[in-house]
């Protein structure tokens, strides 16, 4: 019993374990296991304690999950999609069909290795919470680090969504009563639209105890997206080159490729760069982030294992990549170079009453709404873990956030002027931390130099993830500055 397997077992041991029996620790099964059974284990004895007899079964100390795995794919894949959706077909009209796809592809599997860092340091830590994860890397610092970035991430999140709520809702209203022009009533004021949606809808979703109670919001606000994307599709082959007159009769994709449109604006472009393409990269890393959400929804997956948890987030992100990539593809096909990076797919050029743009434009309002109090679940959980570490779950503090982060989230959405601000610099700064920098710096830290000694290639990869973050992050934010300093006339008085 003296091998190194033993030595990794007992530093695994030491560093998570606390009531394992003894006969389980000398089982020989167990010195044969590699780094990912020490890895189970440790998630076992942290939440599981051992009944003789019932190894294999799931029983938590801290949590029992009970949602099940469909839920919870729903529930992460409800928090990957929210508003960066609409500034897809943007991000293709800058990149071109191929560069697109490419990115998409290159962030997608990006985002799932992220995941798979944060679960196996979840693992050797033994506490689901990126909070803790950042406490057991650089103790309280990192802890309130991981809070901070979570809080300012998520919020932004969140006003971004009700920030689609203020502008498209009125629109909405207006078309069901039939009128062309806004007439100033208090019911189609932006403002006090989002503080009653705030109040009615997202409140009591946000005021559940678990998140897995989102499951079914969250699938409807999931099949509101798919009714989008399929309009999105439907409109691409009702619509003709938005700037183009009749007599370009432009029919298939094919003809887009060979129409000599001298302005360009019909010409699906399969490669191409130009001054906003450095958007692209923060609008797609702000997409796909769902990293605030990822424990949270471990905590409560029934039967969790890192295994499970990491199908779940593999399923959630490939579902989503599909989505995306339809949507960007079919969105830019119909409005090509002129789509701008706000809402432009949810415009009609041709009639603000039409049926089906009305539609479109409450699914998307049903959808964003729904992800809003999954996206404060995590915020929650990182004031918590920071402001009152050691309290058990309290009603009053759960309730009290909540209606506080609202409320802040609320005046945000009054007062920032414009979506692309949001956008921009938390695409630019959070996105590229939560999933890759944190993610990967916490995963070196935690698994110890023993299991995977500071050169290892695992956390070689680690390292270089990382940096590749940090890249992003300064390429993005100096690109936002130069293009703010420079440009601000050049993309409409910031929207
Ligand atoms: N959950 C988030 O932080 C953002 C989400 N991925 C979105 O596209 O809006």
């Amino acid at each position: 019993f003296s091998s190194p397997k033993k030595k990794k077992y007992n530093l695994a041991r030491s560093e998570s374990y606390s009531a394992v029996s003894e006969d389980f620790i000398n089982s020989s099964t167990l010195y044969e296991a590699e780094f990912d059974g020490l890895e189970a284990m440790a998630e076992h004895d942290e939440f599981l304690p051992h009944k003789p007899g019932t190894k294999k079964q799931t029983h938590f100390t801290d949590f029992e999950g009970k949602t099940s795995f469909g839920m919870s794919v729903f529930n992460l894949s409800n928090a990957i999609m929210g508003s960066g959706i609409l500034g897809l077909a943007f991000a293709m009209s800058n990149t071109g069909i191929i560069l697109f796809i490419i990115l998409l592809v290159f962030i997608a599997i990006l985002s799932a290795y992220s995941i798979h860092l944060l679960l196996k340091s979840a693992g050797v830590v033994g506490i689901r919470a990126y909070e803790q994860l950042g406490n057991r890397a650089f103790g309280p610092p990192g802890k309130l680090l991981a809070g901070c970035i979570i809080t300012v991430h998520n919020i932004g999140a969140m006003s971004s969504y009700l920030f689609i709520v203020k502008s498209e809702l009125p629109l909405v209203i207006q078309a069901f009563l039939g009128r062309h022009e806004n007439t100033g009533e208090w019911f189609l004021n932006g403002n006090y639209l989002i503080i009653i949606v705030s109040a009615f809808v997202i409140l009591p979703l946000a005021l559940m105890k678990q998140l897995g109670y989102l499951g079914y919001t969250s699938g409807f606000s999931l099949s509101c997206m798919v009714f989008f994307l399929i309009s999105v599709i439907y409109k691409k082959f009702n619509i003709d080159c938005p700037l183009k007159d009749e007599h370009h009769n432009i029919t298939s994709i094919a003809d887009h490729y060979t129409t000599n449109d001298t302005d360009g604006f019909c010409d699906a472009k399969l490669f191409t760069i130009n001054s906003q393409t450095a958007y692209t990269i923060p609008i797609l890393a702000f997409a796909f982030v769902c990293h605030p959400e990822v424990l949270p929804i471990y905590t409560e997956l029934r039967d969790a294992t890192k295994k499970r948890m990491q199908t779940v987030a593999n399923i959630s992100i490939m579902a989503m990549f599909v989505m995306y990539l339809l949507t960007a593809l079919f969105g830019y096909l119909t409005f090509y170079g002129k789509i701008s990076r706000t809402n432009e797919l949810l415009e009609s050029r041709v009639d603000p009453l039409d049926v089906l743009v009305l539609c479109v434009r409450l699914a998307v309002l049903v959808a964003v709404t729904l992800t809003v109090p999954v996206v404060l679940f995590p915020i929650r959980r990182a004031l918590q873990q920071i402001l009152f570490p050691e309290k058990p779950f309290h009603w009053a503090r759960h309730i009290g956030i909540a209606v506080s982060l609202i409320f802040i989230v609320n005046l945000l959405v009054i007062f920032v002027p414009s979506i692309r601000d949001i956008f921009g610099i938390i695409g630019a700064t959070s996105a590229p931390s939560l999933i890759f920098i944190l993610p990967s710096i916490f995963y070196i830290r935690i698994v110890p130099e023993e299991q995977e000694p500071f050169r290892s290639r695992p956390k070689i990869q680690a390292a270089c993830f990382a940096a590749l973050g940090f890249i992003f992050m300064v390429m993005s934010l100096s690109f936002i500055i130069t293009d703010w300093a420079t440009g601000e006339s050049r993309s409409g008085g910031g929207h």
